[in-house]
């Protein structure tokens, strides 16, 4: 096994930065730099040395195998944050004998294998590290504690215990059964499969927090949209002028949004053009605006805009609020007025929606789930046909748990088969 190294701090100039090691001469390589190694998990300040020069003053905090977040053994070097000693010191490290810079997410990687971290917690552990708001921190915190495979867990010994039910039926098939399983499986089946759809619904939810919302500002054209754009990035995102049809392509503002990640997208004003850039340009305004988790339809005196409908939740405010009186949802993007509420508006909308937002935050998880579910409407079906189907029944439950297993990266039939048999007890 190589010892692998990297800088585990963002690049640049920084107060401290912390070069990390793993693998079996992590502790050789601190020694390399003539100090002598302090005790397990108590950090100490060193002088690392290289030819006779110091290099840097730094802490140094070694961990056992077994005990440490890849389970390696391994050390950090906590060093000055000065690009320059930090270099330095990988350079000494790129001449030892048996080490090597790590790959991109290889510390991660080890401690999946060495059994720390399960899949799902290592895409908890990738998001938390790319979360920007409170709800993606928190989300992301939720399925790195292992929240997925809890539940997977959970799911997994109902599946067993009706495949034990079911594998006890095939074996006993030639003598009389003494009871039909059918009710109890289809009541354990019955069950999971309401949880799991619930898992689905609230997964669509879970993706938003993970991927960001989007809210589309439409509007027609001098509508004063891209100026609203730019009041709510409080900076010059997009272009405005008093000519019609300034805005083409779709501009994005990515914002932090009552903790949840929005990206705002102005659009191109929506009219009837000759115009033939324009038009391409109203053309994505529409496809994005329709595909967009909310819109906000900003008015002003023209008439209906054509090719886009307001859908339930969707917010209609009035604009240009500064040079006309008016009642309800109401706003200037010159003056800032009515801002403030349009953002608590969007918030409360898409607040809304969080309620129900589930543990499984990524498509593979979806589907995992969308695959056991469909292999257990067939063992639904299968049972329902009658006592002959029951070998074709026990296949898709196994199939069910395997679909379960891959959400945690566990996908091992030997086990399948030890519980099977360690919860099978009719005189066998
Ligand atoms: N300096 C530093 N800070 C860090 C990390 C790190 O590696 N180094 N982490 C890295 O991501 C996170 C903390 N995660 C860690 C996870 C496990 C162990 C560890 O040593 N685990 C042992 C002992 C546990 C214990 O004492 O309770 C173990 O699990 O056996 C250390 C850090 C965040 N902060
Ligand atoms: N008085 C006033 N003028 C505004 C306001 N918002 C925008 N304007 C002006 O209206 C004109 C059009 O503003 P834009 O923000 O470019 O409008 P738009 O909807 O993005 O226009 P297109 O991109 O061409 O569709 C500019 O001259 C703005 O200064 C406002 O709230 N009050
Ligand atoms: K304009
Ligand atoms: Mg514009």
């Amino acid at each position: 096994m190589d010892t692998i190294y990297a800088l585990a701090s963002a690049r640049g100039k920084a107060g401290v930065a912390v070069l990390r090691l793993s693998g079996p001469r992590s502790h050789e390589a601190v020694q390399a730099f003539g100090v002598p190694l302090p005790s397990l998990r108590h950090a100490a300040l060193r002088r690392l040395t290289w030819n006779g020069e110091v290099l840097d003053e730094a802490l140094v905090l070694l961990f056992g195998a077994g005990a440490s977040f890849t389970g390696e053994t391994s050390a950090e070097l906590h060093l000055h944050g000065s690009p320059a000693a930090v270099s330095s010191v990988l350079r000494v490290l790129s001449g030892l004998p048996g080490l090597r810079a790590a790959e991109a997410g290889e510390f991660t990687r080890r401690a999946l294998e060495n059994g720390r971290l399960d899949l799902a917690q290592v895409e908890g552990l990738a998001d938390l590290i790319d979360a920007e708001t409170e709800a993606q921190r928190r989300q992301a915190m939720r399925v790195f504690s292992g929240a997925i495979g809890e539940r997977a867990e959970r799911w997994r010994a109902d599946l067993i215990r009706a495949a034990a039910l079911l594998e006890a039926t095939i074996d006993f098939a030639d003598e009389d059964v003494p009871v039909d399983v059918t009710p109890e499986v289809l009541t354990l089946i019955d069950g999971l499969l309401a949880d799991l759809r619930r898992e689905v619904d609230g997964s669509r939810i879970a993706e938003r927090i993970r991927d960001g919302f989007e809210v589309a500002i439409v509007g027609a054209p001098n509508a004063g949209k891209s100026t609203l754009l730019n009041a709510l990035a409080r900076r010059e995102a997009a272009i405005t002028s008093e000519i019609a049809g300034t805005t083409r392509d779709v501009i994005e503002v990515r914002m932090d949004l009552d903790g949840l990640p929005v990206t705002f997208l102005d659009t191109a004003g929506l009219r009837d053009t000759s115009d033939l850039v324009e038009s391409l340009g109203i053309e994505r305004a529409v496809t994005r605006a329709k595909a967009a988790d909310l819109r906000v339809f900003l008015l002003d005196d023209s008439g209906p805009l054509s090719g886009i409908t307001v859908q339930a939740d969707d917010l209609v405010v009035q604009g240009k609020a500064d040079l006309r009186p008016g009642q309800g949802l109401r706003l200037s993007g010159r003056t800032g007025e009515g801002v403030p509420e349009l953002v608590a508006a969007i918030g409360e909308r898409l607040l809304g929606r969080t309620a129900g937002a589930g543990s499984l935050t990524r498509e593979r998880h979806r589907l995992a789930i969308e695959r056991a579910i469909g292999a257990m409407e067939s063992v639904r079906a299968e049972l329902l046909r009658g006592q002959q189907h029951t070998e074709l029944a026990a296949d898709d439950l196994r199939r069910a748990i395997r679909s379960l297993d891959s959400l945690v990266g566990r996908v091992d039939v030997e086990s399948l088969l030890g519980e099977i048999f360690a919860s099978f007890c009719i005189g066998k």
